[in-house]
């Protein structure tokens, strides 16, 4: 289990994370949810060790030495390519900085169809996030975070993505997946926390999905809705 506990985290005087604790369980896709500034982002770098200076608790319960990068692989919001890389040759350079050997990638690609040797700072949006997530796909981690994946995808990579994430959450992967597109994320997740200006708003099961947007509205959007309502 990938646990966060009570975790804290400012940049200067601005408090961006108060007191979140949350976990990713084995075998199941949770979603993290929230508007922009919640703190997202934030959360999942310090959870994945990019980010510094923060308290509270952030760990990988399987083992007390076990650092949550060694078990996790995580495709950022805005992924990152060299210039003059091929999507095979960020593959292989993702693989070898773990330490990895390089995979055979031809299986993964004939689900995600990307042109592997041409270079990744020409692919499309929707293709460099297929190219970070195939660079995840062929490692088999534990776990997976994974930061708007569906941002820039297609209808088609859209279906296939959600059909891989519940395939992976099936074989036991655990997911934390954010998603500012709702039914998406409440299509695929089973359980997800709703963040609000740092903090932990609410925990919902899937069971409990049904209210999820209705309390979004009112906690995000409450004194627009009074608003709304004397005009509509
Ligand atoms: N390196 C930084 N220095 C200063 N402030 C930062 C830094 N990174 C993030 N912030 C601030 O922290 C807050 C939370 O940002 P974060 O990116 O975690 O939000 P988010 O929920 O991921 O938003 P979005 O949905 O827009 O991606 C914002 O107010 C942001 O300006």
């Amino acid at each position: 289990m990938l646990e966060i506990k009570d975790l804290h985290k400012a940049y200067g005087p601005h408090e961006v994370l108060r007191g979140v604790s949350l976990a990713v369980r084995p075998g199941i896709i949770h979603g993290l949810v929230g508007a922009n500034g919640a703190g997202k982002t934030t959360l999942i770098n310090c959870l994945y060790g990019l980010e510094r200076g923060f308290t509270g608790t952030v760990r990988a319960s399987e083992s007390a030495s076990l650092l949550v990068r060694e078990v996790t692989g995580l495709v950022p919001y805005e992924p990152y390519f060299y210039p003059r890389l091929t999507g095979r040759e960020y593959v292989t350079f993702c693989l070898q900085a773990r330490g990895r050997p390089v995979a055979d990638l031809r299986g993964w690609n004939e689900v995600l169809e990307l042109p592997l040797d041409q270079y990744a700072t020409e692919y499309s949006a929707g293709m460099k996030k297929k190219l970070a997530l195939l660079a995840v796909l062929v490692q088999d981690f534990a776990y997976l975070i994974l930061d708007e994946p569906f941002n820039g995808l297609d209808l088609e990579a859209n279906l296939l993505l959600k059909e891989v994430l519940k395939r992976l959450r099936d074989r036991g992967t655990g997911i934390l997946l954010t998603s500012h597109i709702l039914g998406t994320l409440t299509e695929v997740a089973d359980e997800a926390t709703v963040l609000v200006a740092g903090q932990v708003q609410r925990h919902y099961t899937a069971a409990e999905f049904g209210t999820l947007e209705a309390d979004l509205l009112a906690a995000l959007h409450g004194q627009k809705l009074s608003q709304l309502a004397q005009l509509l």
